[in-house]
């Protein structure tokens, strides 16, 4: 049995694990994290899980050692900021830990500092979070003490670009256009901004273009494969009116010639045993829908003969894949099962 408990389980990401594990015989939820909805019952917020849950939400106390008895793995779904000490506290007794937040997916702690606009108060245990991209970093992940579970855009974006910057495809690239669409529960909850049904129902607008903070941990994961800085992200995020679901349609200019069956090929050959990716066949388009409610990953390649760009497109659940999916991936690997363990579900269409 894998003893959890849960930091901010009444949030979206935070209750989609939660739909995921209450499924698990071998996974028991010790406790679910909560802020305001503190006190209320799992399934007043979630009566999706009714049957399943009876517990409440609760405050979650991390001074307190009893808290951490007995447990095998702490999940934090809080707010970038807020996470950076309860990863900490867990790591400190010696808990494991995945953090779906920001707080431990960048390197460098200036870095974070600038894109953030918050002082990282553990830097030093920055160097011990693996970044969670399974796909990219299995055996990291098997030993992690601390995983940083990547952010939604990112994991479309980078499993959409990891073969082709594995195979030097993007050396010499100054930079690529990420065009990504977002479904509205990618802002959480406790709604950002002005969600309201009236703005955002029959509507498409970009945001943060350019200056959105997934940028630079897209292009630190790059540059790892690349060896070296090298290629910018132009990322440009929309939001469109999905409940879920991300689509990243990546442009980048070929430095050299290469057919649309070789480039097939290469993500076929790179992504070969991994249990989630799906490369379409030619001529079938990613569809959101397609992978919404699993943790699949669909990706198309195309290259445009006539002006050497090459297109790829990539959908993701980004509650699933995006986040609790991904996190229930990681866990699996870190606790000796299979992979695909309480994870096969397949999207839900139409
Ligand atoms: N939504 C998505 O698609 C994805 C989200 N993530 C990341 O997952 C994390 C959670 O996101 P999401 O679920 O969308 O956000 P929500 O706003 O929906 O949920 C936030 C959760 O954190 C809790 N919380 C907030 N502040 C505190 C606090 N001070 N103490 C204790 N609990 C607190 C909230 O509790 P309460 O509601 O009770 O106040 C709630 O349970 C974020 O870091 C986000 O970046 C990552 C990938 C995708
Ligand atoms: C639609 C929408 O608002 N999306 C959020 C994604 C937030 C998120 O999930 O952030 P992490 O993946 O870094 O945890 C945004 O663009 O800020």
């Amino acid at each position: 049995m894998i003893e959890v408990g849960i930091l901010g389980a009444s949030g979206y990401a935070g209750s989609e694990l939660v739909r995921l594990l209450v499924q698990r015989e071998d996974v028991q939820l010790n406790f679910l994290g909560a802020n305001r909805q503190a006190g209320s019952a799992v399934s007043d917020l979630y009566p999706n899980i009714y049957q399943r849950l009876i517990q409440d939400y609760e405050v979650v106390d991390l001074q307190d050692p009893k808290t951490f008895n007995g447990l095998d793995l702490l999940f934090s779904c809080l707010p970038h900021g807020q996470s950076q000490a309860a990863v900490a506290q867990a790591y400190q007794a010696g808990v494991r830990v995945i953090d779906f937040s920001a707080d431990y997916r960048l390197k460098s702690p200036k870095t974070y500092e600038g894109w953030y606009n918050t002082k990282h108060a553990y830097p030093k245990l920055l160097a011990e979070a693996v970044y969670g991209l399974i796909e990219l970093h299995r055996q990291a992940i098997e030993k992690a003490a601390i995983i940083a579970n990547p952010g939604c855009f990112p994991t479309a974006m980078l499993l959409g670009l990891a073969p082709l910057t594995q195979a030097g495809l993007l050396d010499g690239v100054p930079s690529i256009i990420a065009d990504c669409k977002s479904g509205l529960s990618g802002a959480g909850r406790n709604l950002q901004g002005h969600l309201l049904f009236t703005e955002v129902n029959e509507n498409v607008n970009p945001y943060a273009a350019g200056v959105h903070r997934h940028t630079p941990e897209v292009e630190e994961q790059l540059h790892r494969l690349q060896g070296s800085v090298q290629t910018q992200v132009n990322f440009i995020p929309h939001l469109v009116p999905t409940q879920r679901g991300i689509l990243a349609s990546l442009y980048v200019q070929a430095q050299e010639p290469i057919t649309e069956d070789e480039l097939r090929e290469m993500y076929q050959t790179f992504y070969k045993g991994a249990s989630f990716i799906r490369i379409l066949k030619e001529g079938i388009y990613p569809q959101m829908k397609a992978v919404t409610g699993s943790n699949y990953v669909d990706i198309q390649v195309q290259v445009n003969e006539r002006t050497g760009l090459i297109y790829i497109f990539v959908v993701i659940d980004n509650l699933i894949k995006g986040a609790a999916g991904q996190a229930v991936q990681n866990m699996n690997v870190m606790f000796n099962l299979p992979e695909e363990t309480g994870l096969t579900a397949i999207g839900l269409l139409p």
